[in-house]
Parts: C-alpha cells; sequence; structure tokens
C-alpha cells in the first residue's frame, strides 16, 4: 500500500510528510513508512523543538479506581491508516471457533486477589486476534532478532512466529537476523519458511544466534527502515527489552509504519509484570538432575556435602523452585537474601547441625548470591560483559573452598564436598513440553498484537492471560524473590536453613 499522508500544523495534529527517496540517509524503496517531522503538536512530541520526548505512558481510567497501562498504536503517530479484515476468519481452523476474535476492550487484571472494596486497579490490554487488521498480508516484511543469553524455547518461539505469521495471516516474508541486534548492521540475514523451522523446536540454542552489546540505536532503525522491514520481532531479556523500546522510540520518532514487539526470554525469571518466563519450567527440571547428582555423592560419604551453583543473576528464582522441587535441599542461597558464614546463626554452624543429625547435606547456591562476600579477593573485579552485565566472581568455588577450610582448621572435621556447576547445562536444552505449549501462546499473541497495530508492548500472561504490556512497565526494574514472602517462607521451612535474617530486621520488615 503506498500512501502520502500529508497536514497543515494544526494545533490538533501531527504534522507527517511522505517518505522522500531522495533523501540518501534513509535511502530505501519501500513506501510503507511515513515520517513525522518536528516539531509536532502530537500530544507526546508537543513542547520539543527538533526532537522527540520519550512516548508518554498511555493511561486510560475507567470507573471505580479501573485503570489501563494501554500500549503504543501505529495510528498515535499515523492517523488515517487503513484497516483489512482479519484473515483469521476465512481460516478453516479458526472461522468454526465461536467468538474467536477478543473483545477490543477487554483487559487483563494485574492483581486478581481483591477485596470488597478494592478499586478496579491496574489492567492491561488484553492479547488476541482482533477483526480489523492494520497490515495486509501482502505488505508484512517481518523480521525476527534474539539476543541475550541462552534459554529454553527460544527456538521454539521463532518456529511458532514463522508458522503463526505463514499459516494465519498469509505473510510470506519473514526474516531471521543473525546474531543478536548487531546483527541487524553487520551480518546477513536468513530467510524463514515454514520448512526451515519445521523442526527447530526439538533443538536447544537459537538458530539464529545470538549476543550480547552492539545496541546502536540509529544503525538498528536504519537497517529496519533500508530492508523495508514493518513488523520486528525481539527475542530476550530485560537488557533486550531496554534495546526494543530504544528501537520503538526511534521509529515512532521517525513515523515509520513499523510494530515493535518484544518477546520475553528469560532463564532468571527477572522480568516485571509477567507470571513466568518461557524455559523457567525446563531450565529448573534440568537443574534437578544436578541436584540429585549432588545428593546422590553426599549421601553416599560420610560428612558428605554436595554444593550445586545454579544461575541466577540478580534473581533466585532458579534456585528457589530447584530447591521446592527436589525435597533433597538443605540449604539455599539466593542474591535477594543475604547470608553470612562464622558465628551463631551463620552458615558454617547450620552445617555442622545439619552433618550431625544426617550425616550428609545439599547446598543450592545462585551465582549472584553472597556477591558481598567476596568482593576483593577475587580476580576480574567490576569487569563487565558487552552488555554493561556485572561479571560475577565464582561463588560457588569459593563457598565450597571456604567450607572445606572451615572444617579442615577449625572444626578438626573431615567432610567430603563435591561442587557442581551445571551453569550451562541448564539453559542449553530444548524446552519441555509445557514451555513448547506456551512459547506458541506468546508467539501467537506477538503476532496478533502487531498486525492489530499495536507497537512498543511486550507480550507475556499475566494471571494466566496473554496481555500488551507497555515496555516501560517491564524495563522499570527487575523480578525479584520477595523474601518477606509465602513461598520463601515455605523453601525456609522446607530446607529448615536459618533465615540469616536479624530479629530486628524481621521485626521492621513486618511493620
Ligand atoms: N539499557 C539498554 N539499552 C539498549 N540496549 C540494551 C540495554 N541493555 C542491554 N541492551 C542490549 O540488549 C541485548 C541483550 O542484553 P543482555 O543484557 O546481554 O541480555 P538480556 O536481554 O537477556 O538481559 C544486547 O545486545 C545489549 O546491547
Ligand atoms: O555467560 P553468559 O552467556 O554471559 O551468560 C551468563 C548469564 O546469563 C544469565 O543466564 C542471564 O542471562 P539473560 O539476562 O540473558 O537471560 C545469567 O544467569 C548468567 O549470569
Ligand atoms: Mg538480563
Amino acid at each position: 500500500m503506498d500512501r502520502t499522508i500529508s497536514s497543515s500544523a494544526s494545533l490538533s495534529t501531527p504534522k507527517f510528510r511522505c517518505f522522500d527517496p531522495s533523501n540518501s540517509y534513509h535511502a530505501s524503496t519501500n513506501h510503507n513508512h511515513y515520517f513525522l517531522t518536528f516539531p509536532s503538536n502530537n500530544p507526546t512530541t508537543r513542547g520539543v523543538t527538533g526532537e522527540s520526548r520519550k512516548h508518554e505512558p498511555k493511561t486510560i481510567t475507567g470507573e471505580f479506581g479501573y485503570v489501563l497501562e494501554d500500549v503504543p498504536h501505529l495510528t498515535d503517530y499515523i492517523p488515517d491508516l487503513p484497516t483489512h479484515l482479519n484473515p483469521l476468519q476465512d481460516n478453516p481452523a479458526y472461522s468454526v471457533v465461536k467468538q474467536y476474535f477478543v473483545n477490543t476492550d477487554d483487559t487483563v487484571a494485574k492483581k486478581v486477589v481483591v477485596q470488597r472494596d478494592s478499586p478496579g486497579g491496574t489492567h492491561f490490554r488484553r492479547a488476541g486476534p482482533r477483526q480489523k487488521v492494520y497490515f495486509g498480508s501482502d505488505e508484512v516484511q517481518a523480521c525476527i532478532v534474539t539476543c541475550g543469553g541462552l534459554c529454553p524455547g527460544i527456538n521454539t518461539v521463532i518456529r511458532e512466529l514463522v508458522c503463526g505469521l505463514y499459516d494465519m495471516y498469509g505473510v510470506r516474508r519473514v526474516l531471521g537476523i543473525e546474531g543478536g541486534y548487531k546483527g541487524f548492521y553487520s551480518r546477513n540475514t536468513v530467510c524463514l519458511t515454514p520448512k526451515v523451522v519445521n523442526d527447530i523446536h526439538k533443538r536447544g540454542g537459537t538458530i539464529l544466534g545470538t549476543s550480547r552489546g552492539g545496541h546502536v540505536t540509529s544503525k538498528i532503525v536504519d537497517s529496519i527502515q533500508d530492508r523495508g522491514i514493518n513488523q520486528v520481532y525481539i527475542i530476550g531479556g530485560d537488557g533486550t527489552q531496554q534495546g526494543a523500546s530504544a528501537i520503538f522510540e526511534e521509529i515512532r520518532r521517525r513515523g515509520l509504519k513499523v510494530a515493535v514487539v518484544g518477546i520475553p526470554k528469560t532463564i532468571d525469571n527477572d522480568i516485571l509484570v509477567i507470571d513466568k518466563s518461557f524455559g523457567f519450567d525446563s531450565a529448573v527440571e534440568e537443574a534437578e538432575r544436578a541436584i540429585n547428582a549432588a545428593h546422590v555423592e553426599a549421601e553416599s560419604h560420610e560428612n558428605g556435602i554436595g554444593v550445586v551453583k545454579l544461575m541466577g543473576r540478580h534473581s533466585g528464582f532458579i534456585a528457589m523452585h530447584a530447591t521446592l522441587a527436589s525435597r533433597d535441599v538443605d540449604c539455599c542461597l539466593i542474591p535477594e537474601s543475604p547470608f553470612y558464614l562464622e558465628g551463631p546463626g551463620g552458615l558454617f554452624e547450620y552445617i555442622r547441625k545439619r552433618l550431625k543429625e544426617h550425616g550428609h547435606m545439599v547446598i543450592v547456591i545462585a551465582e549472584g548470591a553472597g556477591q558481598e562476600l567476596l568482593s576483593g579477593t577475587m580476580s576480574n573485579l567490576d569487569q563487565r560483559d558487552a552488555s554493561g552485565n556485572k561479571l560475577l566472581q565464582d561463588i560457588g568455588l569459593w563457598i565450597s573452598e571456604k567450607i572445606k577450610d572451615h572444617f579442615a582448621k577449625q572444626q578438626k572435621m573431615t567432610i567430603n564436598l563435591k561442587y557442581i556447576d551445571p551453569t550451562y547445562m541448564i539453559r542449553a536444552i530444548p524446552s519441555n513440553a509445557s514451555d513448547n505449549v506456551y512459547c506458541t501462546l506468546l508467539a501467537q499473541s506477538a503476532i496478533h498484537g502487531a498486525m492489530a497495530g499495536y507497537t512498543g508492548f511486550t507480550v507475556g500472561p499475566v494471571n494466566g492471560r496473554n496481555a500488551y504490556i507497555p515496555f516501560h512497565r517491564v524495563i522499570e526494574g527487575r523480578n525479584k524473590v520477595v523474601i518477606t514472602d509465602r513461598m520463601w517462607a515455605r523453601l525456609l521451612s522446607s530446607t529448615n536453613q536459618p533465615s540469616f535474617l536479624h530479629p530486628k530486621d524481621i521485626v521492621e520488615d513486618k511493620k
């Protein structure tokens, strides 16, 4: 579809001009791009001369304290976009479903436990197919990129994006960007078809490759524009969603008809708002195997101690869930719960007690736990990876040495400690059955959102329903284990470990 939208600089409408092919900076033959010129009177950019202000959150309020934290839509900055009937209504598989399309007003409550007098509270737009779409099938040129660390299920999401675009919306042009964000401007692309992706969900990793660092917003958006891409599916964690948000802002600033969709991928389960990230269950299952091995080793030796280090840079969800699932773990240490070694209530005292009672024990430690204890004692202090994430020191190795040293020198006690570090093994596997289904729903929800013209959002389950969540909500912090929550209490009660909290802290927290 080739359209020119122009308007006078009225007070109520933004001023747009059509893409100018003579502009060598963005030389492209694609006709689906609209440019926003500044200054404009668009509410999201008003008052800014020469450059765009960030997209203001769209908040819609209703009666009784109802709040919708809405996601941007292409029509927010490109008015009068033509619409099409959703091709799903003629699709034999879907046309038989009663009420297949979601009501455009459907929203998902962030909080489902409420009291009689509770206000309506925060809601997100419900994911799903809409009757009207803003892209024709022939018009779509989609791309998929995977960034950050690996996670079980990435290939399933890629597969389902490609097959969903093909089967549900008749889209035939889907590009894979190789090697993460930097692939937009430094690598080739690969054409993705249902045939190419047919079996990939059975493999771990990502067929597209991934990387850290290399997010240069202007170069990425230039590449999107030059290639004529109008739907961008970005699979990645908290850092990636930050990057996706920057891409969305730049696309909006340039006034392009390009939908930017984030698909949350994090093995650490540290992305805000969503219930749980895909691949997390698969990773926990794999972690169980390491814990089992540690337990077998520990119980076969006198004073046997099995130490297992698991992933979890800032959030201890994997360690917590693997511990709760296993029942063989006697102590779980996570970044959110500071601990200490010596003295009453400390880790050494607990280990001694446990060995006396049971003759063996298993300790699970998340890689980000206790970093403050060993700061300055090991090399690579304050080093960062290409994405700016702090490189952690090996807490598992450090604590194993400390335990051995303490029991040999101070307790004159022979212990048998086995240290297991399955770090990469838990994330390099294919996803399990339930994660595969999760990935399918996630990918399809992402497609429906982009086709319906929504942009600048992350898709994910909120209280069991997929929703479109504005980027700013997922990048404003990290999801962490709350150690004053019932889940952590369950863990403490299942392991019998000390809380390592000073009674004064607990009283203050309860207040
Ligand atoms: N604040 C940020 N702004 C823009 N891009 C970012 C930001 N943080 C990370 N990125 C980019 O996102 C990608 C993945 O980030 P990373 O932190 O490595 O993994 P993850 O997304 O899994 O957390 C990298 O290419 C990185 O450059
Ligand atoms: O060695 P790499 O590839 O940087 O990955 C290690 C890190 O990746 C993580 O799994 C998290 O990565 P993401 O944020 O990309 O999901 C951490 O738990 C771990 O510290
Ligand atoms: Mg991350």
